[in-house]
């Protein structure tokens, strides 16, 4: 029977509660500073200043009004608290501002092959769109829906996000989503081609679904000249792909057909997708590839949600999920999850090969 009676924490308990629902309400604020200093420019300014700064440099440097020094500063110390910047202090005794790695990915217009920025990824995610369907959620779980069930940003806007009615809801919001999609995919080729380039070693052919412009595919026939390499993407995205003398650029459908490859790589393109659909995606892939023995597998490159790795990196994937949940219908998944939409997609085995992060790569066999 419930009790209208409660078990009080003792004091020492009751404090760190208090913190700690403090942390929880309110960690909304460390995105919306994150947000606010990309909208400022405040990591790409700190670069142009040579990677460190002064909080008075800063403030003449972002032309910011005299009287928002003390405010400017409060917002740096909850950032690097947080890790986005770094301080210390001059011989002086002056606080300086510096760059860390997760800065340094926000620092924008800077010309270098593997860098993309991902200030777009920020604007996206934090935007009010994303915020107000994430407000939603408590109303969104009392819906009984036929299934596939609308995510709570379909169900809130009427139209999904990533998807051609997208711009009609919000041409702006549509914009900052690709720039920001495009940004947070290319994060990582290279990565993983220093990381775990063997799983190109010996591949005669390779079939990047969801290839987009071929950023991809472009990295993989530099690291691996002799790859006969096809990108597969709508067909308003390879209208617009810069032509290559070497890549296939192919329009179509990945749900109807794949062009045939000894190896199809679906790098960030299974998360999007329910996991109907991912079966489709995969037999798809199936009956593009040769058997096991002639070298045919899928490369897939995705979050596997595992808590071995640690806190971080297992929050950020449950994060990630969240993001997914509140936006689209697709899903971070476990590896027992994985196993399940291999194995009724008609593949026999699989490995994990490598973990990048909070990602992983896996190779799937016929
Ligand atoms: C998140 S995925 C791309 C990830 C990409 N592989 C990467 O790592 O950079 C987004 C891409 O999927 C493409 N796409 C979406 N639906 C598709 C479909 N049914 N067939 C082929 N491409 C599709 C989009 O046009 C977009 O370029």
């Amino acid at each position: 029977m419930a009790s209208n009676t409660i078990e009080m924490p003792t004091d020492a308990e009751l404090l760190q509660a208090q913190a700690d629902l403090w942390r929880h309400s309110l960690y909304y604020l460390t995105s919306m500073g994150l947000r606010c200093a990309v909208e400022l420019e405040i990591p790409t300014t700190i670069h142009h200043l040579g990677g460190v700064t002064s909080l008075p440099n800063l403030m003449s440097a972002l032309s910011l009004p005299s009287v928002k020094m003390p405010f400017l500063g409060r917002l740096m110390r909850v950032l690097v608290t947080s890790g986005v910047f770094a301080a210390d202090n001059s011989e002086s005794g002056e606080e300086l501002y510096r760059l860390t790695p997760l800065s340094r990915v926000l620092v924008h217009g800077v010309v270098a092959d593997e860098h993309h920025s991902q200030k777009y990824f920020v604007l996206g995610v934090t935007s009010p769109h994303y915020t107000e369907a994430a407000l939603g959620l408590a109303d969104w779980f009392k819906k009984d829906t036929e299934p596939p069930v609308p995510s709570p940003f379909e169900d809130r806007y009427g139209v999904p996000l990533f998807d051609e009615k997208t711009a009609l809801l919000d041409k702006e919001l549509d914009d900052v989503v690709n720039k920001g999609l495009a940004a947070h995919d290319n994060l990582g080729i290279a990565t993983i081609l220093r990381e775990c380039g063997d799983i190109f070693k010996g591949v005669e052919s390779l079939t990047d679904c969801c290839g987009g412009d071929g950023t991809t595919a472009r990295a993989l026939v530099k690291a691996y000249p002799h790859l006969k390499c096809t990108v597969l993407d709508l067909p308003k995205v390879i209208e617009k792909a810069p032509a290559h003398d070497v890549i296939e650029f192919v329009a179509g459908d990945l749900f109807h057909t794949v062009p045939p490859s000894q190896a199809v790589m679906l790098k960030l393109v299974l998360h999007f997708w329910s996991d109907e659909d991912c079966v489709k995606i995969l037999s798809q892939c199936r009956k593009a590839i040769p058997s096991r023995e002639e070298g045919g597998k899928v490369i897939i490159i995705e979050i596997v949600v595992e808590p071995s790795l640690g806190p971080i990196m297992f929050e950020a994937q449950l994060l990630f999920d969240m993001l997914m949940m509140v936006n689209t219908r697709g899903g971070q998944r476990d590896e027992k999850h994985w196993r399940e939409l291999f194995m009724q997609a008609g593949f026999t085995d699989y490995k994990i090969v490598k973990k990048l992060g909070a990602r992983s790569a896996i190779e799937v066999y016929p």
